[in-house]
Order: structure tokens, then sequence, then C-alpha cells
């Protein structure tokens, strides 16, 4: 879209799709009250998952049972009426589904066989990924299904990690403080680094563009860690890599809106805003939103950034929290979301009067 400001849904009607407010704002339109879903809204902070969790057994068998999958990922939906349904999956299923070995162990996390060699990252298979992926696909279809069937305004959105984020994983083997495996490697061994970059470009290009072809109707690249690089090394990985993946998106697929995240990339943001093509930037806790504003251009779109902990804190505290995220972005095209995922002890009915408090402007 051109212009921040939009024809009227009349206009438009024809296409029923348009008329999803967050898809509006995805297109550049300031939508008022702002559409919203939060981070991580299918999770333990939730007992209905945490039922369906306990039945599925472990997380992976989870990600991998379509029904089960499409039921939490409606799960936050029924209960809120989010406007934004996200996929239930992880960023690691594409390891995963390349042939590395992962398993998430109680308490600790993800855990992956750490690959750090040309002979292990050689034997990761990017082409296998969209059949080892199925199930995850199925999940989409019965989503999108569930959504239709109740011409539900929620946009479902579809996800994978960036590269840089993943490789993260894929490297160290577990969550780090610093991830000093992988970035080490990024400097002593560029161009092994950069092999297994280009394998995580095309595994998450057929990955998202699967999830598209089975329903998802926007995008969005999770780069948790990408505030972690130095401004040379977040081109490098960071911004080459996602504007790698946008290109070959859109040549398949000219329309589904992208939301990039690279948490944490403070100033960098600007530059990741003009150069990879995303729709909407995701923005951490920890960035002004009126600076972000001004950094992106007017019809992209900004997504955040209430800090999960005056969720978790409720309140007085969430409420000057949320009104000042909605004074600033008034007018903007923008989705209310959190900064980062929610945590797992917040009570249910904050989000509850968060929706409340967002739904009325
Ligand atoms: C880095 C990262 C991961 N996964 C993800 C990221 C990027 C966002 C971020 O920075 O938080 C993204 C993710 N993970 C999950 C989703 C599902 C959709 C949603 O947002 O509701 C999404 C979008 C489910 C999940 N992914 C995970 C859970 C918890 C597993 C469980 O239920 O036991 C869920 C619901 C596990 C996971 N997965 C990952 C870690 C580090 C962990 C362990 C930490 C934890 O337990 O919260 C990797």
């Amino acid at each position: 879209m051109e212009s921040e400001r939009q024809a009227p849904a009349a206009a438009t009607k024809t296409h029923a799709t348009v008329a999803k407010p967050m898809l509006r704002v995805l297109a550049g339109e300031a939508v008022w009250p702002p559409p919203m879903w939060l981070m991580r809204q299918a999770g333990r902070y939730l007992p209905e998952y945490r039922e369906v969790r306990a039945q599925a057994g472990d997380f992976i068998a989870l990600c991998t049972s379509p029904e089960l999958a499409a039921e939490v990922t409606l799960q936050p939906i029924r209960r809120y009426g989010m406007d934004g349904a996200i996929l239930f999956s992880d960023i690691l299923m594409v390891p995963w589904a390349m042939g590395q070995p992962l398993r998430f162990a109680e308490g600790e996390g993800p855990q992956l066989e750490p690959v750090r060699d040309a002979a292990a990252i050689g034997a990761l298979d990017p082409s296998a990924v969209v059949a080892n992926a199925a199930p995850i696909f199925e999940t989409v279809r019965l989503v999108r299904g569930a959504l239709d069937a109740h011409a539900q305004k929620t946009t479902l959105i579809g996800f994978a990690g960036s590269p840089f984020t993943v490789a993260c994983y894929m490297v160290e083997g577990h969550g780090s403080r610093d991830f000093a495996t992988a970035r080490g490697m990024a400097y002593a061994e560029p161009g092994l680094f950069g092999t297994l970059i280009r394998t995580l470009v095309q595994a998450t290009t057929d990955y998202l563009l699967a999830q598209a072809a089975a329903g998802a109707e926007a995008l969005m690249l999770f780069d948790s860690w990408a505030g972690m690089l130095s401004p040379s090394q977040f081109r490098r990985w960071v911004i080459e890599p996602t504007g790698q993946i946008l290109r070959n998106i859109r040549k398949v697929n000219a329309g589904i809106p992208v939301i990039g995240f690279p948490r944490l990339a403070g100033p960098m943001l600007a530059e990741y805003a003009q150069r990879t093509g995303v729709q909407c930037l995701g923005v951490d806790t920890s960035m002004d939103l009126r600076w972000a504003a001004s950094a992106v251009a007017p019809t992209q779109a900004l997504q955040g950034n209430l800090d999960p902990l005056a969720l978790v804190a409720g309140g007085m505290a969430l409420e000057a929290e949320a009104r000042s995220i909605l004074g600033t972005m008034r007018g903007r095209p923008f989705v209310f979301n959190l900064g980062h995922g929610i945590e797992k002890v917040t009570p249910p009915e904050h989000v509850s009067a968060l929706v409340r408090l967002v739904r009325t402007g």
C-alpha cells in the first residue's frame, strides 16, 4: 500500500481477508484500536494448554500432532479473541526437519547435537524440510479451516526463526547467555558459518512458503539473538540472509506480509527496516517506540512492545505501560503485542484486562 490512509473497508470488501484488522495494518493502514496478539500466547500460563501438553507427552510430539497443535493454537483465540493466531510450533523444528537431533528436556530448554564442522553442516538436508515438516503444514490447514468456518477476523501467522538465531542454537547445542561458540565461529570460520546460514536460508524459504501454501496469511521471522552482533556482523548474518529470504519468498508469493523481529537490534533497526523488505517490524521492550516510528517508513507497520513483566504485574503498572504505547502509536499502522514472549507465571486474567484496555483504544 502506498499511503497510510486506505480506501474505506467497503471498497475492498470483495476480498474477505482484506477486512481482517491485522492484515490491513500489515498493508500499511492505521487501524484503531489496533489489532493485537501476544508472542507465545499459546503456552504454559494457560491451564488448557498444560492439559493438552500433558496429553501429548513431549513437546516435539505436540508440535507434530496436527490436531493437538491446532487445538493449542486456537486456545488463546477462543479465550481472548486475539486478532492474530500464531501457528503452534517452534523455531527449532527447522533444524529438526533437516535431520539434526533435537530434544526438549524438562526444565533445561532445547538440546541439539551441535553442528560445528563441515561434515556436520554438510550432513544437514534442507531439501528434506518440506517433507519432514508435513505435520506442521497440516496444523496450518486445520487452523485456517477452523478460523474460516467461523468467519473469524483472526489472521493466521506462520513463522520461522531467522537463520542467525537458529544457527546460534544449532552450533551451541542449547540456549546460552552469549552464544559465544556460534558467534566465535562466525568470526573465525566465516566460510563455514556462511554455509550453515545459506543452508538455513534455503530451508527457511521452503518452510515459510509451505506454510503460506497451507493457509498462513502472514509470516514472522524471529531473530531473538540479533542484538548480540556488532554492526558489521549484523549486516552480514541478519540483514543479508533475511533480505535473501524475502526475495526468495517474493518470487513465489508476491503478497504475503512478513514481520521481522530482530530483537535488541537498537539503532540497527533502521537499516534492517530499509534493506530486508519486511512489511512490519517487531520491536522489543527496550526500544523507544517514538524512535522506532521515526526510523521506519510511514507505511511500515510496527509491532510490540509491552514488557512481559508489566503483564505479570497487572494493575496500574500494566495500565500505564499499555496506555503509553497506545498513545505513542495512535495514527500509525500498529499491532499491539509484547516486546518478548509471555511469561509462564502470567495470570490469564491480566491478559483479559489488557485485551479490554487495548480494545477501547
Ligand atoms: C528462541 C526461540 C525458541 N522458540 C521460539 C523462539 C523465538 C522467540 C523467543 O525469543 O522467545 C519461538 C516459539 N516457540 C513457541 C512458539 C509458538 C507459538 C506462540 O508464540 O504461541 C514460538 C513462536 C512454542 C514453545 N517453545 C517452547 C515452549 C515451551 C515448551 C513446553 O511447553 O514445555 C513453547 C510453548 C520451548 C522453547 N523453544 C525455544 C526455547 C529456548 C524454549 C525453552 C524455553 C521455554 O520453555 O520457554 C526456542
